[in-house]
């Protein structure tokens, strides 16, 4: 094989993986693994260089669900962890750029196309201004685009935005965060927004209304409650879920001042279909009182996962890093 990239967007949940030809954009062999069934990161790049038939691939670009702030990466919503140089030096890697799972799908927006967007709200994004980054998964990533002088392609946010305080704005929502946070302690955006985080507020829910319900252990379970069965508190619980999100999307586009829209990734909100756009996310993302009408304006964009568009984020910060 000739010099290749390997490239890969590792979450808590999935680690997606592809590859592709030097000079070439098209991603090849792209395939989604369960991180829990390999106990580090370099058996499952392992795998997927066994099954694709890559043997040693001349570089590589991770994007990966924690901070990155130095040679040694520790995930924090699975077990992984590693040091970038053992990693780079076990495979041979000429180069390896590992960075923030959001950071690389941030990379990824302008690429985009309009076939793989869903609007829900707002008007038209303003060129040049600030966008926004959001998405629910196993985690909460956040991140952003923003266009300063001399940089026209943008720069990407690397943040931990999912972690910053969740806020309650009605009676219920206050209740049912008393619930998380006798459990948490800080109640973060992500205690709530995730897939774990649907599951608690399912479970907060049946607590505030002092209900019995249905017994649940995964998201997947809430959201099928909820959709299918129309069960009422699963249905309080996603409502809550897609409320808090708007919140939060809504807070980071005041704080990036994003008119150029905000962009919702991560595996969550896709699945909930066109049920999400008459869930209380718009009226919370918009609800700022003096400032509504600003956000009302601001377009929010649902990201077909299915493209696994961090993996081009990926490598376009390869390309930045030059070399
Ligand atoms: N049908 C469903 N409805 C809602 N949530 C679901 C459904 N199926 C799976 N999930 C949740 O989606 C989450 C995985 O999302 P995603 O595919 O974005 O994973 P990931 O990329 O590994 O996560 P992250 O990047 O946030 O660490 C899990 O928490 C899972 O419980």
């Amino acid at each position: 094989m000739p010099a290749t990239r390997l490239l890969a967007d590792i979450g808590g949940t999935n680690i997606r993986l592809a590859w592709q030809n030097p000079g070439d954009d098209s991603l090849h062999d792209t395939r989604v693994l369960q991180c829990a069934q390999y106990p580090t990161v370099d058996d499952a790049i392992r795998t997927y260089l066994g099954e694709v038939g890559i043997r040693a691939p001349h570089e590589a670009a991770f994007g990966i669900a924690n901070p990155v702030t130095g040679d040694a990466i520790r995930m924090t919503n699975h077990s992984w962890s590693f040091s970038q140089k053992a990693v780079r030096e076990a495979f041979g890697f000429a180069r390896l750029v590992v960075i923030n799972d959001f950071t690389a799908l941030a990379l990824a927006l302008p690429l985009l196309t309009p076939d793989l967007l869903r609007q829900v709200g707002g008007g038209q994004a303003v060129p040049g201004e600030a966008i926004g980054l959001v998405g629910a998964g196993t985690g909460l990533g956040v991140s952003g685009l923003v266009f300063p002088p001399h940089s026209p392609a943008g720069v990407p946010l690397s943040g931990e935005g999912g972690h910053v305080t969740l806020a309650a704005q009605t009676q219920h929502e206050f209740d049912v965060l008393q619930v998380l946070q006798q459990r948490y302690g800080h109640v973060s955006a992500e205690r709530a927004v995730s897939g774990s985080g649907l599951v608690d507020l399912y479970h907060a829910v049946r607590t505030v209304a002092k209900a019995g319900g249905t017994e649940v252990n995964s998201a997947a379970q809430v959201t099928e409650a909820a959709l299918q069965a129309k069960d009422p508190l699963a249905l309080q619980a996603l409502d809550l879920f897609c409320g808090f999100l708007g919140n939060v999307a809504g807070n980071l586009a005041l704080t990036l001042g994003a008119r150029g829209g905000v962009y919702i990734g991560g595996g969550m909100v896709p699945r909930l279909g066109e049920w999400f756009d008459q869930s209380s996310f718009r009226q919370r993302f918009e609800g700022k009182g003096r400032f509504q009408p600003y956000l009302a304006s601001i377009p929010c964009w649902i990201i077909d996962p299915s493209a696994t568009p961090a993996l081009y984020g990926a490598s376009r910060a390869l390309d930045i890093a030059g070399g």
